[in-house]
């Protein structure tokens, strides 16, 4: 938000003074012609004493004209003040959600209509607005105010002003210096509060945050930068805002005590700012969740956010756009109090994947198959253009670095230090004890029925479980309360779970992975367990698989290049030979490929390479 000045006189007044002199000067002067000159009035017939006077008329008039500017600027800079709200910063969403629950786009005419996403847009509905439209016709789609009219509206028994500037969008146009846009992008709110009163504009950008905070409780606001929206400006606008439902912190399974570490860790952190500015040390804190894809960093890093009420600042190092300079700019406009996410942060570095052939089904350093890293979208950013960012003004106040990596090993010892990595937190596969978590969330006893329990209908066979299961109770018999039910499901759910688990081979499946499973059997939870080993085995074998192919793919590959450098070399020297060139001792890849190769030693002049005398020497000086 910038509050800007009080001197900008609005148009319209300036246009009426000026409106104003120039039609009293016309008329004094149309009644001087008129009457046929001051002289027959005043006695005065000299032309030069006339054209004096009218002279002196005009000046007079000019003198009031700024008088009246003066006067109305030394009033209106006690009367108003104005601010503007960039898109792109925090305050403008606090500002727009503020606006309205005000409903001060009532009357507005313009709408841009787009289909209900988890995007943020602040729309309003329009069932208030218009009658024909019925409440539920609202359901689908997303009526968002242009705000191209300027609205007044009444706030706290202020008036107040308001006008959207949408901002041009293509480099030429928005480019920094050029533009009256700091940012070089999206659009502007501007507001004229007329108060006399400087405090109205803090306590209304404060309610509006209070507002904001209130109504994305339930929510996690994910802040990204959209690449289609370039920007220019010294300070980068995360111009792309999304909502995610809030991830209670229990629906994370992982190791008991992580995730209330990383929380414990992060509040003493929230709450000692100002120990860490009494000891001269930058308050931030940076977390690194490493290990398997699929087993819950990026679910972690989400149910944090939302038990602290923090916002995601989201940027992957893998985009095109991304650079150091960018990276810089992202970090410095993240506003106090957020969390600064970089995923994946190894691609910043070089891997060994990118160092040989690119395979779809890359094996990771897990023994599972990971995605694979897509050619040329190693990151543009450099390791000293992160470094400077973790310790730079960008990276202080309040906030909470995270990144997270499937590769620590490709980290640099440097990033890793504390001070810029403060906690590190390993993953890993899934263990027997998360399995059978997992199922459990997967089957609550309040959405399971007992029938659900009973002996699989699609099979039709007695369930493939070990513990056996109490027998349904015979639909005559009195049916016990809803309570002693649930319980029941419950106490079956919970031994299915530890046949489920038992099943499962600790440290070779991520937690992604067996929900992906058990989305196959969302309401069959005896289906789920009697299925799972064979699903095992084929994963299994499929990964066997895989993990020939590729070995194999592998041994080619390195074949093929050794029998590439031979041939090379071989060129090289045979060239050599021709020419009698003194040469450094043969590289091993073309001893060893020429080594009983007849035809190869035949174009060295019959002798094998190197001779072991010139191999002495460490040089080798060719014979005929
Ligand atoms: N430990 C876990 N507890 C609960 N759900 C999990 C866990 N691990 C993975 N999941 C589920 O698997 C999906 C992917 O998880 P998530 O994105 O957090 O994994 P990740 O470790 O960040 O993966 P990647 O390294 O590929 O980014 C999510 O739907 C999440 O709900």
């Amino acid at each position: 938000m910038d509050a800007f000045g009080p001197g900008d006189m609005p148009d319209w007044i300036s246009s009426l003074l000026n409106f104003a002199a120039s039609v009293t000067g016309v008329s004094v002067f149309a009644s001087v012609l008129n009457s046929g000159g001051l002289g027959e009035t005043t006695g005065m017939q000299n032309p030069s004493l006339k054209l004096l006077l009218m002279l002196g008329l005009g000046y007079v008039l000019n003198v009031a004209r700024k008088v009246v500017l003066w006067a109305y600027r030394r009033f209106s800079f006690q009367y108003y003040i104005t601010a503007q709200f960039q898109e792109g910063d925090p305050t403008y969403e606090w500002l727009v959600l503020l606006l309205t629950n005000e409903k001060v786009w009532k009357k507005s005419k313009d709408f841009r209509v787009t289909s209900k996403t988890s995007q943020m847009k602040w729309s309003i509905g329009l069932s208030t607005t218009t009658s024909a439209v019925k409440e539920d016709d609202d359901e689908n789609a997303e009526y968002v105010p242009t705000y191209s009219a300027p609205q007044i509206w009444r706030w706290n028994g202020y008036w107040i002003e308001v006008t959207r500037n949408v901002m041009p969008r293509t480099p030429m146009d928005g480019y920094y210096g050029g533009s009256p846009n700091p940012h070089g992008t999206g659009s502007s709110l501007y507001l004229t509060i007329y108060t006399f009163d400087m405090q109205v504009l803090s306590k209304l950008v404060e309610t509006a945050r209070k507002k904001y905070f209130e109504v994305s409780r339930p929510y996690i606001i994910i802040h990204t930068i959209d690449t289609l929206q370039p920007n220019y400006g010294p300070v980068l606008s995360w111009n792309n805002v999304k909502r995610k439902n809030r991830r209670p912190l229990e629906s994370i399974i992982l190791t008991e005590g992580v995730i209330d570490s990383i929380i414990q860790d992060a509040r003493e952190f929230i709450d000692m700012e100002e120990w860490y500015m009494d000891a001269g040390i930058p308050h931030r804190r940076g977390y690194l969740l490493h290990g398997p894809p699929g087993t819950g960093k990026s679910s972690t890093i989400f149910a944090i956010a939302g038990e602290l009420g923090m916002e995601i600042y989201s940027l992957s190092l893998a985009a095109n756009f991304v650079d150091d300079s960018v990276l810089a700019r992202a970090a410095t406009s993240i506003p106090k109090n957020s969390i600064f996410l970089i995923e994946d942060i190894d691609c910043a570095f070089p891997s060994r994947e990118d160092e040989s052939p690119t395979d779809p089904n890359i094996m990771s350093p897990y023994g599972m198959y990971t995605r694979p890293r897509i050619p040329g979208t190693r990151s543009a950013v450099t390791l000293s253009g992160l470094l400077n960012v973790l310790d730079g003004v960008g990276s202080e106040e309040g906030k909470l670095f995270f990144a997270t990596t499937n590769y620590i090993d490709h980290l640099d010892a440097a990033l890793l230090r504390p001070g810029r990595i403060d906690m590190k937190v390993e993953y890993h596969l899934s263990n027997k004890d998360q399995a059978a978590a997992l199922f459990r969330r997967f089957y609550p006893a309040k959405h399971i029925k007992l029938t659900d329990t009973y002996p699989s209908p699609r099979i039709g066979t007695v369930p493939l479980i070990d513990h056996p299961i109490p027998a349904p109770a015979p639909r005559d018999a009195e049916v016990p309360d809803l309570d002693e039910k649930r319980a029941t499901v419950a106490e079956r759910i919970g031994r299915m779970a530890d046949s489920f688990a038992e099943k499962i081979p600790e440290g070779q499946f991520s937690t992604a992975e067996l929900q992906g499973y058990l989305l196959g059997y969302k309401k069959e939870p005896v289906h789920a367990v009697e299925s799972i080993a064979p699903w095992i085995e084929r994963e299994q074998a499929q990964r066997e698989e895989k993990r020939r192919r590729e070995e194999s793919k592998r041994a080619k590959a390195k074949e093929k290049s050794k029998e590439m450098l031979a041939q090379a070399g071989l060129a090289m020297y045979s060239a050599a030979a021709s020419s009698g060139m003194v040469m450094p001792p043969m590289p091993p890849a073309v001893v060893a490929e020429t080594a009983g190769d007849v035809d190869a030693v035949a174009g060295l002049g019959g002798k094998h390479w190197p001779s072991p005398a010139l191999e002495k020497e460490g040089e080798i000086t060719l014979e005929e």
